[in-house]
């Protein structure tokens, strides 16, 4: 049998070096909880990111997957298939507007095309720079890099290929001088995911609307971590009662297999032409069946309305810890940062998988949560009551 420190030392003898050794090898999930290949089970708070929106091993999503992968997996751009036509026809419908989609295999590649269309869309309207905000997460390819901003991660790999000016997050003001007619679109995330889950003021992407279309501007909404129920909302720019030119979708939406959406709303879903973008993969029937089946449980199982109730408990009951270590929480939904007093959030992850849970160091003061959207009142409740010896231990 192997063991997790083999494993995790044969891995770190093969990989490049970009992620560090992880600290764990999961072997198999079954609902909220993973099994590591030494056979310890770990209550699952992060959910591979923000994807495995049914958790693991959901019966509707294996039937999908192994009866799309068992009738046809792949056809390429050259063919069409039926699970990709029902997919952009369920998000249409969700979204309840008129637009079209792309199909992609990540959320990056998602707004890869986004890119592109602001591009165009710049050089038919006389437009050229872009504004994205500080600190903002797009991706890690050469146009999402461009419009990412933390510096850290983006230095070492300029020049870029955009011009793309940066404003703080949230302030509204900023975003108002920096958005002239010579912009093409404007980058943002409805709440700031990789940041530290860091919710702007009530109001900033309403207002954000409004700025984009008093100067001609695109909207480019960005919801790969946001969307697909992950707030409570299908979308969570829906909270807002607005509707963003362009939206990007992925993490979630597949409920574990690779997927991306790149969905453009009126003149921007016209932007590209024959030939203009494409890929391989995009549109892969078996990862469009499990987008399908993840929409129709979260419609069936009315999963938003636990996201709404299960996310209070979750959030309410860590403000309620009085630990020196925790200054409090933020977030929305299934989503949350647990906030620290001092830079000890890899602590905390490490004395939460001693623990039996599975969490996220985000930044170094803050710990993300981002389970899957089928969890219950019971799992979350075990871990608030673990949380005040978590800490504990983290601060030893
Ligand atoms: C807001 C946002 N945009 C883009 C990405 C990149 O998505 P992917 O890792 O699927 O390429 C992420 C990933 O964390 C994200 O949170």
């Amino acid at each position: 049998m192997t063991t997790n420190d083999e494993l995790r030392g044969r891995f770190e003898a093969v990989f490049m070096r970009n992620y560090g050794v992880p600290p764990v090898a999961i072997a198999r999930g079954e609902g909220c909880a993973v099994w590591d290949v030494d056979g310890r089970r770990y209550l699952d708070l992060i959910g591979g990111i923000a994807v495995t929106s049914l958790g693991h091993n959901h019966p509707v999503l294996v039937e999908a997957v192994s009866r799309q992968v068992s009738t046809l997996a792949h056809t390429s751009n050259l063919f069409l298939n039926e699970p990709e036509v029902l997919l952009a026809e369920k998000l249409l419908a969700l979204l309840g507007e008129p637009a079209r989609v792309f199909l992609s295999n990540s959320g990056t590649e998602a707004n890869e095309a986004a890119v592109k269309i602001a591009i165009k869309y710049g050089k038919t309207h006389g437009r050229g720079y872009m504004v994205a905000a500080e600190n903002g997460f797009h991706g890690r390819t050469l146009g999402a890099l461009s419009l990412t901003g933390k510096p850290s991660i983006r230095d070492q790999f300029g020049p870029f290929p955009l011009d793309v000016r940066f404003v703080p997050y949230g302030d509204a003001d900023a975003l108002k001088n920096a958005v002239t007619e010579d912009c093409s679109a404007v980058f943002l995330e409805p709440t700031q995911g990789e940041a530290g889950v860091i919710p702007p003021p009530d109001g900033y992407f309403r207002t954000a609307r409004e700025i984009c279309s008093s100067a001609g501007a695109l909207l480019v909404a960005d919801e790969i971590q946001s969307a697909i129920g992950r707030t409570g909302h299908w979308f969570a720019h829906q909270a807002e009662g607005v509707v963003p030119d362009v939206l990007t979708l992925a993490k979630g939406l597949g409920g574990g297999m690779p997927i991306g959406a790149c969905i453009g709303f009126g003149e921007a879903g016209e932007v590209f032409a024959k030939g203009d973008h494409g890929s391989t993969f995009g549109g892969n029937p078996v990862s469009c069946a499990a987008a399908l089946a993840v929409l129709d449980t979260i419609e069936r199982d009315g999963l938003l309305g636990n996201v709404a109730t299960v996310g209070a408990l979750l959030s309410e009951g860590i403000a309620a810890v009085r630990h020196p270590l925790l200054k409090g929480v933020r977030g929305r939904g299934l989503w949350l940062a647990a906030v620290l007093t001092a830079p000890k959030s890899a602590q905390v992850q490490a004395a939460a998988q001693e623990a039996g849970f599975l969490v996220n160091a985000l930044q170094p003061d803050a710990v993300r949560l981002a389970p899957p959207l089928v969890i219950t009142e019971s799992d979350v409740q075990t871990f608030l009551d673990a949380l005040p010896g978590i800490l504990e231990a983290a601060d030893a």
